[in-house]
Formats: C-alpha cells, structure tokens, sequence
C-alpha cells in the first residue's frame, strides 16, 4: 500500500483516482510515501525516510524546500496551467475593481441601508464620487508571460487594452498562444514606464524577490495600478505603501495581504483566492493525481520543476528507477553492477536535469536486494527504487 498524505483540502475528484486498494490516503500520516500539497509552508516541516515525491495541486512551488528534496531524491512535481484561468478572471476583476471604485461604492451603498426613501435621489447624488476610468485603450503591462500570463494578456486585447509583456524567459508554447496583438517590452523599465496597469506573473524566487520596489515604482506613470495575484514576496511592501503615499501609485490589489497593507486604503486585499473555484481545484488534483500515479506506479516523470522529464513504456517484469549525481560514468557503473550480475537490460532511459540525472531501466527476471543494496552503494546514486509493474 502507498501512503499518502495531504497537507491541504484536495479536490475529491482527484482523490477518487486513486485506488483504494493500493492508496491509503490520510492528513496525518508520519511517514508517507508521497504528499500532497497546495498553499502549505514545508519548508520547516521534517521529511520522513520513505518520502518519494511531493505534488503541488496548483503552480507556484515556493512553499516546498525544492532544493533539499533534489539532495535527497524526491521529486516535486506540479500542475502547470491548471488552474491558470481561474487566476485569469480574478485578475479581470482586479482590473475592474482597481479602476472602478466598485467596492468602496458598494461599502457606502450599504451604508446608508437606514436612509429609506432617501436612498434612490441619495444614489444619484453621490455616485460621482466613485467614478473611475475605462479599461479600454489603457496600456496593461505583464510581468511574466507563462500560462497565466498569456491568458490574461489576450483577455485584455479583448477587452481593447494595450498591452505589452516582458518575459526573457518566455517559452516557445506560451509564445505561441499569444496574441499577436500583444507588444514586446525588451526591458522591465520600458514596461514599467508606459503601463497604466501592471500585472504580476512570475514566480516568486531569490531572482525575483523584491522585483517592484521604490526604484521602480519611481519610474511608473504617476497613478499606475499594481496587480499581484503571484506572490507577496515579489513587491517590496513599505515601498509600494511609500509609492502610494507619495502618489506615485493609485492602487495595489493583492492576493496576499498582511498586516501592514490591511492599514491602507488603497490597498485592494484578496485572501488568496486566484485559484479558488472548484474547476480549478478540480483540474490542479486531477493532475497532482495522475502525475504522482504515474510516478509511484511505473517511475515515469511528468511536470517536475526538479527532475527531467521521463517517461517510457514498461517493456520488462521488472522497472528500476534510478536518480543520481550529473556527475560522468553513471550509466556505466549502474549498467556494469546489474551486468555483473547477469540482468540483461530491456529498455532504459537516462535523463538529466540541472545536477540531477534520473534512470528508467527494465529488466528481465527479478533484482534482488543484495543487488539494490549494491545500486546504493555506488557513489553519486541518490535513490533506487525497484517496480514490479503487476503489480500496480
Ligand atoms: N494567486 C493564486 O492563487 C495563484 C498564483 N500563482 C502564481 O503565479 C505564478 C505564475 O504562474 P503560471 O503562469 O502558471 O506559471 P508559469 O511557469 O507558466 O509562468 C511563469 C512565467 O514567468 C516567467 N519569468 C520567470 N522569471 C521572470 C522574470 N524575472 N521576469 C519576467 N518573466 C519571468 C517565466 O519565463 C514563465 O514564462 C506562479 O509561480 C505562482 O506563484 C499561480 C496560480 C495561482
Ligand atoms: O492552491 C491554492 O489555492 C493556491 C494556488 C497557487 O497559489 C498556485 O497554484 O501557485
């Protein structure tokens, strides 16, 4: 039985695809086999000895100690554009709300609930003061054009907005989902200087921590609207309260508030809810699900931000996965162990990634554990593992 723990409420839908005579799946779990996770820190959490993978039910991996699990061999997966719509309409409401004064209007609507008959000439009288301005013709600024980026740049050429991205890093399937209507910015400054609205979409790492500040809050049009449905670590807080005080920025909405914020008006704070509806929760278990059965069933990778891709079809009776050091001669001296030990080798796959390599290798007949032991005893081998695919 594979143990299972979630560390955060995931979709049933997803759950149900595990099979129950093969998964356990529980929150409480000491020393699970694999997790699965959506918003909850791990970095401080301890790891048990038969951790193997870990399953981020959405994008942003953040929260999950990456690096540590590499050294030890567990592999991160997550769900890349599963629930990048959902973060796509929430952002067109932040659009919305930070140009229209919609929720200081409704606040002072139901303000004036004890008005009576009053209320309608009331209505009339003071709308003026919640007026703002179109979407339409106004220069939108994407910071990061991956799956939810993309989205949200062709929602706004569709709502007539300008827009113009910056992402150095842009992959060729993003490119070529995107409008063609969609501008280039060559630098950060340039999009930072003509956006009427900025919106956020990168991950949050130690390359982007901090990446709006006061630096380039100064270099925005006066009065610029700032929208952060990626990380709160990305925008330097007392400088955007700074930038607002000083005029220099008209509104902040942000899926990730804090105390500090909450003290400003200006601010727009949204609880974390980008990826909160229940087709995006649907979509991110479904995935979590199926790449992690893929992964403890038959050792296959599929959307690690750790390992490499690797997937190949079950050719033996017997499938050993492998990951070890990018370092030179690991094929050979895997390989010479199992041909020492007269296993001939089916079909195997050797990919690598950064300064993890990982191997897919099936034999015919059995591997016993004098040889697993011996596979771990090689130096530079991170993790072995041995699958009888029948019975999975
Ligand atoms: N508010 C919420 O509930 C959600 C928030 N997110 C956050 O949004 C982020 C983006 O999500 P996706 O679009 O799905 O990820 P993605 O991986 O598809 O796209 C990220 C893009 O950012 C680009 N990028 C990286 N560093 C950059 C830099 N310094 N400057 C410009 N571009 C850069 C990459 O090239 C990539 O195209 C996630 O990492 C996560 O933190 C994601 C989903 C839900
Ligand atoms: O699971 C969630 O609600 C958060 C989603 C998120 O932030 C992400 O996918 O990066």
């Amino acid at each position: 039985m594979y143990k299972i723990q979630t560390l955060n409420k995931i979709a049933t839908k997803g759950l149900d695809i595990f099979p129950r005579d093969k998964y356990e799946i529980a929150s409480e779990f000491s020393n699970p086999d694999a997790i699965l996770v959506r918003s909850a820190k791990m970095h401080d959490m301890p790891m048990g000895d038969r951790l193997l993978a870990i399953a981020r039910a959405g994008a942003g991996t953040n929260n999950i100690p990456v690096e540590k699990c590499t050294e030890r061999g567990i592999v991160v997966f997550n769900t890349p554009g599963a629930n990048a719509n959902s973060v796509k309409e929430l952002v067109i409401a932040g659009l919305l709300i930070s140009s229209r004064k919609i929720i200081r209007s409704i606040e002072w609507v139901r303000s004036i609930a004890d008005r009576g008959d009053e209320i309608p000439a009331l209505v009339e009288k003071e709308k003026s003061k919640f007026a703002g301005p179109e979407l339409k013709g106004k220069t939108l600024g994407i910071i990061g054009l991956g799956a939810i980026g993309v989205m949200v740049a062709n929602a706004a050429i569709a709502l007539e907005m300008d827009v113009v991205g910056y992402d150095p890093y842009i992959s060729v399937e993003a490119a070529w989902g995107l409008s063609s209507k969609v501008r280039r910015a060559g630098t950060l400054e340039k999009l930072i200087r003509e956006a009427d609205y900025i919106s956020l979409h990168v991950p949050l790492t130690d390359d982007t921590r901090g990446l709006l500040n006061y630096e380039k809050f100064k270099l925005m049009k006066k009065g610029v609207k700032i929208l952060n449905f990626a990380r709160g670590g990305l925008v330097n807080n007392q400088d955007i309260l700074k930038a607002i005080e000083e005029g220099l920025v008209d509104r902040y909405v942000t899926d990730f508030p804090d105390e500090t914020l909450l003290k400003c008006e200006q601010v727009i704070p949204i609880p974390h809810l980008g990826a909160s509806t229940p087709e995006a929760e649907e979509n991110c278990a479904v995935m979590a699900v199926k790449q992690l059965r893929d992964f403890l069933e038959k050792g296959n990778i599929r959307n690690s931000v750790n390992f490499p891709n690797c997937e190949m079809d079950i050719s033996g009776n017997t499938r050993l996965v492998i990951a070890n050091k990018n370092i030179p001669d690991m094929v050979r001296k895997i390989t010479a162990v199992l041909g020492e030990s007269n296993i001939n080798i089916s079909d195997m796959l050797n990919k690598h990634r950064n300064s993890i390599a990982y191997n897919i290798i099936d034999v015919d007949g059995d591997i016993p554990d004098t040889l697993m032991h011996r596979l771990r005893q090689i130096e530079g081998v991170i993790m072995v593992r041995c699958i009888k695919p029948e019975n999975n």
